[in-house]
């Protein structure tokens, strides 16, 4: 239940930053105000160039400070609410509060093999979409006349030449921006030109994830938090529930140790994945995706990608994604291309060809791993060589800090701290096993794992001198080491 209503429609949403080409044009007075509809051809024009993606009050209604949020999610009217829905379901995992179409079967779960989609259960249906955008007095015919019909759990590639209307294409399908003329239903919804803007907001938070190209995170807000406001606007969680889930979320992006940093203290890449673990905290039906991994180094497009894997095979989540990435589209079921705002041709991918995309994508992980795992065991050997030289010498060195997650610095802070192990939040494991569902909700007490490979003490022990064991820092790392393999 959305905490208040939209106050304007949302400004359309553009991939691209033209505000270079256009930065001697000042700002239009008008265009603070945030109306996109009805505004004058000048401002539609201005906003266009101007706009990277909507911001989270214009998706969702006004989003007020999360103090409020969670001030007016915690209302008795919310908690009553809130009890019915917890009599209805046993919630001991994520997955009991879905509706039970979009559960995992069985099947699925246990394997996560490629599904065969069957074609009978339209999730987003296109008809006749036209959108026309003004510019000055002319009219840019963005869409003319978009047919199409996805399929729950199906992953869709938009593909195609620029300016092909792929982005206008995704802004419809994200009722973030109306069609001239056509109309859609999405999860049952129909979409007509007149529907209520507040309808649209209760679709977008409730039924749809959107991981657009700088889709700002709130900067006064940590990556928890901004992970956990969708859910305080849906209302349907408790708060221990939402910070369970959005922990879970982030640990699924690999960000379990970067819970409480702000955006500005977050990198580019660890930026986009916080947008990811927002878009996938709520349990949208449909995901919207535009260049979901642009901003990814290599390692973390692995990782991005598998777990999107994971919950498109597993969670039966429908994916409209937008990329020029030809590596990228191998992964969904079906390609669109684009041109002049039409559907030029649509291309399915043989289940062939996904499966080795997706044998592909594991065998460069495993091949990361094995790079960290090399690169960690490098790292050992220079830290013990350190450690046993200043051993004799007082209080020796301290042990070091070795992050070895992939993507990750070397020295993250808050990483643990024994020289020779390979450690991992539960959630990057996850991020890397053949079946990875969305964790259960029950808190779990904080544990650490490492990578099932030689305990840590072996690793550790097979490094140094049998004398050295119990001396010094070498002792301690190695007590440390063994402490660890207990709590595995
Ligand atoms: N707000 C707008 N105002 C005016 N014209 C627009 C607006 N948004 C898009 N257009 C125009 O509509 C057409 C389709 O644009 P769109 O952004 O949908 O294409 P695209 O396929 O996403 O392109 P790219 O791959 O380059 O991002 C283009 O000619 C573009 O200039």
């Amino acid at each position: 239940m959305p905490v208040s209503p939209p106050s304007a429609p949302p400004m359309p949403y553009t991939r691209h930053t033209y505000s270079q080409s256009f930065s001697a044009a000042p700002p239009p007075a008008s265009s603070s105000s945030g109306g996109g509809a009805g505004s004058s051809s000048r401002d539609i024009s201005y906003q266009h160039h101007q706009r990277q993606a909507p911001s989270m009050s214009e998706l969702y209604g006004n989003v007020p400070s999360l103090e409020a949020v969670i001030a007016a999610a915690s209302a008795s009217s919310l908690r009553d609410a809130h009890q019915a829905h917890r009599k209805k379901a046993s919630r001991s995992t994520l997955e009991s509060i879905l509706p039970p179409k979009f559960r995992r079967s069985q099947s699925m779960a246990s394997t996560g093999t490629l599904k065969k989609l069957v074609p009978t259960d339209p999730i987003v249906v296109l008809r006749n979409i036209h959108k026309t955008y003004l510019l000055g007095l002319e009219g840019v015919a963005a869409l003319r006349g978009v047919s199409l019909s996805i399929q729950r759990g199906e992953w869709v590639a938009i593909y195609g030449t620029s300016g092909g209307g792929k982005t206008s294409l995704l802004n419809i399908v994200g009722t973030i921006d109306k069609p001239t003329k056509g109309d859609l239903t999405i999860c049952d919804t129909v979409i007509t030109p007149n529907t209520k803007d507040e309808v649209l907001a209760a679709l977008r938070l409730t039924k749809l994830g959107f991981v657009f190209q700088s889709f700002n995170l709130i900067s006064s807000m940590t990556a928890l938090e901004n992970v956990e406001l969708p859910m305080v606007l849906k209302g349907e969680l408790t708060a221990s529930e939402r910070k369970t889930r959005a922990v879970a979320s982030l640990q699924r992006v690999g960000l379990g140790h970067r819970l409480h940093h702000f955006p500005s203290k977050l990198s580019g890449g660890e930026q986009q994945r916080v947008t990811i673990a927002r878009a996938i905290a709520n349990l949208p039906e449909v995901l919207l995706l535009d260049e979901p991994t642009g901003d990814l180094d290599t390692q973390n497009t692995l990782r991005i990608l598998h777990l999107l894997h994971s919950l498109n095979v597993e969670q039966h989540m429908t994916f409209i994604m937008v990329t020029h990435d030809v590596y990228l589209k191998n992964f969904a079921h079906r390609v669109v291309y684009m041109r002049d705002g039409k559907i030029h041709r649509v291309e399915m991918t043989r289940s062939q060809k996904r499966k080795d995309a997706l044998e592909e994508l594991e065998a460069k992980i495993a091949e990361h791993e094995g790079r960290t795992s090399v690169r960690a065991t490098q790292e050992t050997a220079r830290t013990e060589e350190t450690l046993l030289h200043s051993s004799g010498g007082g209080g020796g060195a301290a042990p070091r800090t070795i992050g070895t997650v992939a993507g990750e610095s070397a020295h993250a802070p808050g990483r643990f701290v024994s020289a020779a192990t390979e450690v991992r939040e539960p959630g990057d494991y996850a991020t890397y096993s053949t079946s990875c569902g969305i964790p259960a909700i029950t808190p779990e007490p904080p544990t650490r794992m490492m990578m099932p490979h030689a305990s840590s003490r072996d690793k550790l022990a097979a490094t140094l001198p049998e004398q050295q064991i119990d001396r010094g820092d070498a002792g301690r790392i190695l007590r440390t080491a063994e402490a660890i393999d207990q709590m595995v």
